[in-house]
């Protein structure tokens, strides 16, 4: 973790007490100095996070000091913030100029506050996830593993692109790192083009390239490649700690709302015993079905598939068991049919089926194919037999979901009337038939 060491540059005690005050309460370390020179001194010998130091000292102005401490080694990714009771544009433009990092006001107490506690939570947060890095010198790598390692990240480290590549393909990453130029046949431009091939949410994971190349035409190209981010050889720390940081808290955000929609697009779309669409689902996508038929002169049947006392089932071998016999009769069916049809459970014991550039015929032909399979297989160990009512869309009815789901639930009762264990087909002209 790193070091949360503040030091308070100021000649007006009270100052150094409440900014001391302030920064205690935020989690950092505070030591403190009356003089520039006291201050330098100091810093020379310890570590600080964040320095903040007034305007005004006895011995040098505060733009001064925080030039002089930018020029010690360790300091330039340093905090350092410049407290004034000026408002003045000119010591702002000066401030920046020496590299401070932001002008306080040393009234305002309230935006220190904000200020160091933002930097106190981001410093000391540990992070959690895998680290894919890659990386040809070994000084490098050990240097990097430990920066990441210190963050709280699991790293695994390669020295060729084709180990890496391998270990992603069976990995869950967070996060790529990769340098451009690697020793193997494989460079890291082809890991990075790879990645980006790969299916799904694992194409989509973060990049970061790192190169000693810091050509601009270059950079763009890797951009280009999907790269999300680049840092350029020497790799200062801070920097890549901070841009790791960004990258893998943006991307577990994102996973974590993905996964929350995900959970309540189940919960609104799926039928929780059998896993297949409710009914409320096949509304919304049946529209898509109907308005194409329409509109393409297709042929589109539904299907209703009751099955035959489900009652009994329950009492015999109990509710739980009736469970299984529906989720398992839900998978079978939507593997009988084809992906473009939909397989949805209505109510109950009750499944619709939407059958893409079906007719009358091929869909009674269909579900009686079903039927017969149906016979060798048992959902949960248990046979069972459907009775199945059918009805084609008629060009000229203006059939919807409703009216179509209507006349084949009519025939499926026709078929449960004819004993059960048959298809009955609605006829537009003559009524039911089998
Ligand atoms: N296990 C289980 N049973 C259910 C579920 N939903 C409805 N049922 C039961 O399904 C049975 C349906 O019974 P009925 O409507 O009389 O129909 P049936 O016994 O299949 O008789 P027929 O349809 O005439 O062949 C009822 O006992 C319901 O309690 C469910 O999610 N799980």
């Amino acid at each position: 973790m790193q070091n949360l060491n503040a030091l308070v540059v100021d000649a007006d005690a009270d100052f150094r007490e409440t900014a001391s005050k302030i920064l205690l309460a935020a989690g950092f370390n505070v030591a403190t100095a009356s003089s520039g020179q006291e201050g330098l001194t100091q810093a020379q010998q310890s570590t600080y996070r964040l320095v903040c130091c007034s305007d005004q000292l006895p011995d040098i102005s505060g733009v001064d000091f925080c030039g002089q401490l930018r020029a010690i080694s360790g300091f330039d990714c340093v905090a350092v913030l410049i407290m004034t009771d000026q408002d003045s544009s000119r010591l702002l433009k000066q401030a920046m100029l020496a590299g401070a990092t932001d002008i306080f006001s040393k009234s305002d107490h309230e935006e220190l506050e904000t200020y160091v506690q933002r930097l106190a939570e981001r410093e000391s947060r540990q992070l959690s996830g895998r680290v894919l890095f890659t990386e040809d010198s070994r000084v490098l790598q050990t240097i990097i593993i430990d920066l990441l390692t210190d963050m709280g990240l699991d790293v695994d480290a390669y020295t060729h692109a084709e180990g890496a590549w391998d270990a992603f393909q069976g990995g869950d990453y967070d996060l790529v790192i990769t340098d451009v130029m690697l020793e193997g046949m494989m460079s890291g431009i082809t890991l990075v083009r790879k990645i980006r091939r790969a299916p799904g949410e694992l194409g989509n994971i973060p990049i970061i390239a790192t190169s000693g190349f810091d050509n601009m035409s270059r950079k763009i190209e890797l951009f280009h490649l999907g790269v999300n981010d680049f840092v350029s050889k020497p790799i200062v720390r801070e920097e890549l700690r901070q841009r790791v940081f960004n990258h893998i808290n943006s991307y577990q955000n994102l996973r974590e709302l993905r996964s929350q929609q995900n959970s309540l697009y189940s919960l609104a779309m799926l039928d929780e015993v059998t896993q297949l669409f409710n009914r409320h689902a096949l509304r919304e996508f049946a529209g898509k079905y109907f308005s194409d038929a329409y509109r393409f002169k297709r042929d589109l049947a539904l299907a209703v598939l009751d099955v035959d006392h489900f009652k009994q089932i329950n009492n015999e071998h109990g509710f739980e068991k009736g469970d299984q016999v529906l989720a398992e009769l839900g998978t079978w069916l939507k593997r009988f049919v084809r992906d473009v049809d939909i397989v949805a459970r209505w109510a109950g014991e009750e499944f619709v089926v939407l059958l893409h550039g079906c007719n009358n015929e091929s869909a009674h032909a269909l579900m009686e194919r079903l039927q017969k399979k149906l016979g060798r297989f048992k959902p949960a160990n248990i046979p069972v037999t459907l009775s199945i009512g059918v009805a084609s869309l008629n060009h000229d009815r203006n059939d919807t979901l409703n009216s179509l789901f209507e006349l084949a639930d009519r025939a499926m009762y026709q078929a449960k009337m004819a004993g059960r264990n048959c298809v009955m087909t609605y006829d537009g002209h003559s009524g039911q038939e089998t």
